[in-house]
């Protein structure tokens, strides 16, 4: 699904009025769209409440109590001190709009007021003023319905971040697209239900300004997800194989192997220290073991070509062993997850030159503190978003980046990026991580180019978590996993 960043909304509006479209014709539909969403929400509201702030957000608010009063509703309109309308389209809405304006500090909550926050959307730049957190703290203490105009006022529409003070919306009307800041956290949360509305932007100007950053989505990966051909060999299906860790941290390896296999890796193997063979052979089936104690024994290992997929990381250790291991697979398709990422916090250049030629076939899977150990300076640089974050540190590795949390984020070295939304709290468990490594895994062998593996494995990951409802535990998740 298309995304926008707050920029591209003025030059989508410039555009569509070269293109003779007014502003203030799509003003129109957006504010009458608020209106209607506002009558079906709450049809009992006892008063709708429209606070207005300065620019064209505020248009539409002028055009959204319009429309209610036309429908009968009462209405009180609150406005931003100083914020008279300041552009052609807003002053427009405000002189035909028929409502008395009041100063926002007179606003008093009252027992079924519905609050339409057009105090500002995509053009907010800096923290909201102190008569708006004043007034925000009123309507949120009083526990009444918000309804956000476009975006909730004080969440930046390109990082998601609270600049200072926003709302909590209930529901959301916005327009053209959602905007990157409503699908990052903590802006997700505020902007409570989405609903997008179409305001008759032609689709080709949305398509040419929307964000090369999009929403994860099956469609990413489709096309490499076909069914099997008849005459399909378990190496054309991806030979896995899974580094384990000492005999007494086998089982995130375990965990990783189970989820591959569940996920359509032809063949999965776990290669293990000699100490970890028994416990991993007392605790496996349909997976293959190998005895993989140090460099010599890797370097035979990858003398079967047939091998051309790897997981190291999960319960491995940190140290030169999982540098020396990483380094070693170098020209083949591998997972980097937890430990393995973290043992090249002292020189991360070392890994991202090893992967820097040919295509790209380095998955990392970091969460925020592994991200950190990384990309110090990426991590500590508060004017980028998680996508951006992403996307630089992609760019770097030579990788594709899972920057992994609520609001898990994608990202290639070309700049694409995708943005997950299906993932349920419950997937906060022990082991969740592990079973992501091995779907990452699963896809990189069958042969799904990076990027694609990545945005698969990421969303069956909380599509698997939402079947499996509550009590979560990573054992349990791998047998929701369905490709
Ligand atoms: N295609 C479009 O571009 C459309 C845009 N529409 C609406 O227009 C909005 C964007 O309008 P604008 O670009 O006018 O942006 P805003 O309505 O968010 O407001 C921008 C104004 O607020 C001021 N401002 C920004 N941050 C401030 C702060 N912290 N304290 C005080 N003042 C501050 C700016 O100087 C500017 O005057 C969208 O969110 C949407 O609601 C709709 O009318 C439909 C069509
Ligand atoms: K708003």
């Amino acid at each position: 699904m298309l995304l926008i960043e707050p920029d591209a909304v003025a030059k989508i509006d410039s555009a569509c009025i070269t293109s003779g479209i007014p502003g203030f014709a799509l003003m129109n539909v957006a504010g009458r769209a608020v209106s209607a969403a506002a009558l079906r929400d709450y049809p009992g509201a006892l008063r709708y409440v429209v606070l207005v702030g300065p620019g064209n957000n505020g248009g539409d608010g002028y055009v959204a109590a319009k429309a209610l009063i036309e429908a009968g509703a009462t209405v009180a309109l609150f406005r931003l001190f100083d914020g008279q309308p300041t552009t052609d389209d807003a002053k427009r809405a405000a002189a035909e709009c028929a409502c008395p304006v009041q100063k926002l500090e007179e606003y008093v909550p009252m027992k079924g007021d519905v609050v339409i926050d057009a105090v500002f959307g995509a053009g907010l730049t800096r923290g909201l003023p102190a008569s708006l957190i004043a007034c925000i703290d009123k309507v949120q203490s009083a526990g009444l319905p918000v309804i956000a105009v476009d975006i909730a006022s004080g969440v930046c529409g390109r990082t998601g971040r609270i600049l200072a003070g926003a709302l909590h919306a209930d529901l959301t009307v916005t327009f053209m697209a959602p905007k990157i800041g409503q699908m990052l956290l903590p802006g997700r949360i505020h902007s409570g239900r989405l609903e997008v509305i179409d305001i008759g932007t032609p689709l080709r100007l949305l398509e040419r300004f929307a964000s090369s950053t999009g929403i994860n989505h099956p469609a990413v990966w489709q096309i490499y997800s076909g069914p099997r051909a008849a005459d399909t060999h378990k190496y054309s299906h991806g030979a896995l194989t899974v580094f384990s860790g000492g005999a007494s941290q086998s089982g995130a390896a375990r965990l990783a192997a189970a989820a591959a296999l569940r996920a359509g890796a032809g063949l999965v193997t776990i290669a293990a220290p000699t100490e970890a063979m028994a416990v991993n052979a007392n605790h496996m089936t349909a997976i293959m073991l190998r005895e993989v104690d140090d460099q010599n024994d890797l370097a035979q290992l990858l003398e079967d070509k047939r091998l051309q997929t790897f997981i190291l990381g999960p319960g491995f250790g940190v140290g030169d062993k999982a540098r020396d291991f990483a380094l070693a697979l170098a020209t083949r398709r591998l997972v980097l997850d937890a430990d393995a990422i973290t043992s090249f916090r002292d020189r991360p250049e070392d890994l991202f030159d090893a992967f820097a030629l040919g295509e790209t076939r380095l998955i990392l899977t970091p969460h925020d503190g592994e991200f950190s150990r990384l990309f110090p300076d990426l991590a500590a640089n508060q004017a980028l978003s998680k996508v951006e974050r992403a996307q630089h540190a992609a760019r770097r590795a030579h990788a594709v980046v899972i920057l992994k949390g609520a609001d898990t984020v994608i990202a290639d070295p070309a700049g694409r990026a995708t943005i997950n939304i299906n993932a349920p709290p419950s997937l906060a468990t022990a082991g969740s991580g592990d079973v992501l490594a091995g779907l990452c895994g699963a896809f990189l062998a069958q042969n799904y180019p990076a990027f694609a593996a990545a945005c698969a494995a990421v969303w069956h990951h909380g599509d698997a978590a939402q079947r499996a409802g509550a009590g979560l535990t990573a054992e349990r998740l791998i047998n929701f996993i369905e490709t």
